[in-house]
């Protein structure tokens, strides 16, 4: 018997042949979140009801479905994170949350991973693109518009770690060098050490989902992100597996560096420099990769340049928040977690709990409303999405804003939270 109380009216979200059918009244669960995440969380459900009302009058509406993570799990159940709350988000394929706190260097594990690990929502998908009139560190904000495929399933987020001084740390690094040969262990006696997990299968389904979205979408590349020159048989192996897979699935649709690299070698610089251009004029999808820290410094430099990128777990966790702050920062920073296989998302913002302003109602609920605006994009309710985009470039271009921007505008009118809500609605 569940301990929580699905709401009486509503119906539940099913899946036929791969494809969501999703009634006119959804049942959607929610995790309220810790730290900020009940201010934010309360203007972002205000935001989306009033955006479906305006947009529906009335034919459509969430009915919403409080499930319990998290510090509010904890007070409740004494539990982190109730089975209930897996089996709810199993049930009804779709949800929405607000941040989790994750303690440092030790307590429990992140929530947020296991989250998407239990339900193996395996990318995490983040659009990155400008609204008009947000301040920005860069000169030309409005050429960045990437959209991130991070892998959300392996790399070093498997938790797979062991601390130092534990038995259990020796007995490994007694293993890998009396049984591996490892020779390279600085400091033996005093090493905590970490796995990173990296797969064929986890790196082809993120980057199968990312040429499939960037197909879809008219874009233009596909950048693999990776560190292979330092991890060869991780990070380098996500290069290959991705050129790879993108050759033999997506055949003429791509033109791959690798097919680059290939004709270069056989038939010169010219002719390799002819077939990409000839690839382009064709509007096939360019797939290319780059190593990370260089990516750092050309999304500042030259961000025309990439669209659509691949990623592993920890580049993309790093390059969200950098390409975040090129167009106004982690408040207005919206994300979902996806198994396109299975159909189950969670939708939640960039940012985590900001503690500090915890109860202030005083942050930036932008990224909560968007990842519920991608939310509404991915029900097909896109009357309700395109109305609050069109609220946030109104109510940003009147210079009503929270502190995060207001700091860094001239002649801006700081709100709270909630007000930035209230303003919203009234721009929908
Ligand atoms: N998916 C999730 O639930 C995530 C959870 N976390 C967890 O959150 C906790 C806190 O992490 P921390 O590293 O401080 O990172 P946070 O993302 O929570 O906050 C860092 C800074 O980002 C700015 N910021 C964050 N949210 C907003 C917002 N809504 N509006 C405006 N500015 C915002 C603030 O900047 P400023 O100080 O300049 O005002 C804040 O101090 C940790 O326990 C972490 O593990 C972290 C990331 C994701
Ligand atoms: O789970 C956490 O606490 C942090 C996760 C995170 O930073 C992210 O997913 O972007
Ligand atoms: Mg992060």
């Amino acid at each position: 018997m569940s301990r929580f109380e699905a709401p009486q009216s509503g119906e539940k979200i099913t899946l036929k042949n791969g494809e969501l059918q999703v009634p006119d009244n959804p049942i959607i669960p929610f995790i309220e979140g810790d730290g900020t995440g009940p201010d934010i969380w309360a203007a972002a459900k205000r935001v989306l009801d009033a955006a479906v009302e305006k947009a529906y009058g009335g034919k459509k509406q969430i009915a919403w479905y409080e499930i319990f993570a998290g510090e509010k799990a904890y007070n409740r159940f004494d539990e982190w994170l109730p089975e209930e709350t897996l089996n709810a988000i199993r049930e009804y394929f779709v949800a929405i949350k607000g941040p989790l706190t994750t303690p440092v260097g030790g307590g429990i594990r992140s929530l947020n991973v296991a989250l998407r690990q239990e339900l193996d929502l395996y990318v995490c998908l983040r659009p990155v693109r400008y609204f008009n009139g947000v301040p920005s560190p860069v000169k030309k904000p409005e050429d960045v518009d990437m959209v991130i495929f991070r892998e959300n399933s392996e790399d070093i987020y498997a938790g797979v770690e062991w601390q130092e001084g534990t038995e259990e740390v020796k007995k490994l690094i007694r293993f890998l060098q009396e049984e591996m040969g490892v020779k390279k262990i600085r400091f033996p006696e005093t090493s905590g050490i970490g796995i990173k997990p990296v797969s064929r299968e986890g790196t082809e389904r993120l980057v199968r989902s990312a040429i499939r979205y960037a197909l879809d979408h008219g874009r233009k590349s596909v950048t693999l992100v990776h560190k292979g020159n330092i991890m060869k048989f991780t990070e380098g192996a996500f290069k290959t597996w991705g050129y790879e897979l993108a050759e033999r699935e997506f055949g003429d649709q791509v033109f791959t560096w690798a097919q680059y690299d290939r004709i270069k070698e056989e038939q010169g610089l010219d002719a390799a420099n002819t077939a990409q251009a000839q690839a382009e004029a064709e509007g096939k999808l360019i797939v290319k990769d780059s190593i990370a820290d260089a990516f750092l410094q050309q999304i500042l430099t030259r961000p025309k340049e990439y669209d659509v990128i691949a990623t592993l777990n920890l580049n993309g966790d790093y390059v969200s928040d950098a390409l975040a702050a090129q167009v106004g920062g982690i408040g207005i920073a919206p994300g979902a977690n996806i198994n396109f296989d299975t159909g189950h998302a969670i939708f939640e913002a960039t940012h985590g709990t900001a503690p500090k302003y915890a109860g202030m109602d005083k942050v930036n609920p932008g990224s909560v409303i968007l990842s519920g605006v991608l939310m509404l994009e991915h029900l097909g309710w896109q009357e309700a999405a395109d109305r609050i985009y069109h609220a946030m470039d109104k109510t940003i271009g009147q210079k009503t804003v929270t502190y995060d921007f207001a700091r860094l505008m001239d002649g801006a009118t700081e709100v709270k939270c909630s007000e930035f809500a209230d303003k919203l609605i009234e721009n929908l």
